[in-house]
This record gives C-alpha cells, sequence and structure tokens, in this order.
C-alpha cells in the first residue's frame, strides 16, 4: 500500500471526553442544511450534508458552487483556535462535512481551486466513525487509503492536492456517523492580482 509522503496524520488531536463532547455538537446542535439543490436550472442532492463558514470577505467556489458563507458558531471557533495555536498557522475558513452513515461519501477531487492559492496546507479533522482517506497518484495512478480516526488531525501538504487526488468512498457496511472539518486558508479577492 503506498504511503503518501504529503500526509501527516496526529492520532488523539482531541481526547474521549472532547471527542464526545464535538460530536454532539455536530449530530445534534449544528445548523444543517438541505443536501438537495438547484445549480444551472437542474437539481442535484449531495451524498452527505455540509457547510461552509469563513471569515468577513471570503468567498470560495467549491466544485464550482459557489458556497453559501455561514457565520462562525462557538464550537467551530474554538476547534479553530486549537488546531490554529497547534500547527501555528491561521486559517480564514472551514468546509464541515457529515458522513450520515457508509451510504454518504465524497467523490475524487483535489482541493486546488485557484482562491486557495499556490500552495495550500489544509487541516483535516475527523468525528465518530473512521472512514478511509482514499488517494490516488495524477500522474503514476498509484493509490492508498488512510484511515482517519475519531478525534485525529490530518494535515494535507501543499503537494497533496497538486500531485494527488482524494475521496472518501462509499461503504454500506458502515452505519456510523462521522463529521469532518477541513480547515483552509482561501486568499482574499484582494490578494489576488487582475490582470
Ligand atoms: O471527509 C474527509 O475526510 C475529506 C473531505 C474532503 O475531501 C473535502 O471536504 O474536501
Ligand atoms: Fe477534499
Amino acid at each position: 500500500m503506498t504511503v503518501c509522503p504529503e500526509l501527516e496524520l496526529i492520532e488523539n488531536f482531541y481526547d474521549a471526553e472532547d471527542r464526545s463532547r464535538f460530536l454532539a455538537y455536530f449530530l445534534r446542535r449544528h445548523p444543517w442544511p438541505d443536501n438537495r439543490y438547484t445549480f444551472g436550472g437542474r437539481q442535484f442532492v449531495l451524498p452527505r450534508l455540509q457547510t461552509w463558514h469563513a471569515d468577513a470577505g471570503i468567498r470560495y467556489s467549491y466544485s464550482n458552487n459557489l458556497l453559501v458563507t455561514r457565520p462562525w458558531t462557538a464550537s467551530l471557533l474554538a476547534i479553530r483556535a486549537e488546531v490554529e495555536s497547534r500547527l501555528a498557522y491561521r486559517f480564514n475558513s472551514v468546509l464541515v462535512n457529515f458522513y450520515r452513515d457508509g451510504d454518504d461519501f465524497v467523490g475524487w477531487h483535489a482541493d486546488n481551486e485557484p482562491e486557495l492559492g499556490e500552495s495550500p496546507l489544509i487541516a483535516s479533522l475527523s468525528f465518530g466513525a473512521a472512514r478511509p482517506l482514499a488517494f490516488r497518484h495524477k500522474i503514476s495512478g498509484e493509490t492508498g487509503r488512510l484511515v482517519l480516526p475519531t478525534g485525529s488531525l490530518l494535515l494535507m501538504r501543499p503537494a497533496f492536492q497538486s500531485q494527488w487526488q482524494h475521496s472518501v468512498p462509499q461503504d454500506r457496511g458502515i452505519s456510523a456517523a462521522r463529521i469532518n472539518l477541513t480547515f483552509r486558508k482561501v486568499c482574499q479577492p484582494t490578494d489576488r492580482v487582475n490582470v
């Protein structure tokens, strides 16, 4: 099995007490929207629930959809502060994914939108059911999997997005829910050079 040098897993970033507290928050209190949306006059159903939170003025289009920006919740702010302090790196946004069970998934993609700049570091925190992150090299086609346990923080180093694609595959054997937060640093529109 391929080991990807651009991934670093920090297990037990949160201990058992914090994990169950945050999992309970996301399952019971987080403001989840409907997963059906219309794009280009067609209806789509996202195979998971998702919210996007960012500092004022940050816009980001993920898979060509302009995400609705929601305010930070107290729990998200607390988690961001802890991740930033551990990594000595600042993030201005987070994408929160709720995989209700093994039917929910995210397909193959790379988080390499231009808004993320040349070298995006993404920090990915997981709670709940352990699910593997599958990755495949864009040129060699090498593939691998890394299981992301509850309370773990995965660092996706900058070259991960340019060289690899990733997914969280469907697994009908899983009935438990999983929450994933990907903290990102999106360049402000003013950071960009207009040509
Ligand atoms: O759920 C995960 O571990 C990954 C989610 C992901 O790839 C994304 O939000 O871009
Ligand atoms: Fe991703």
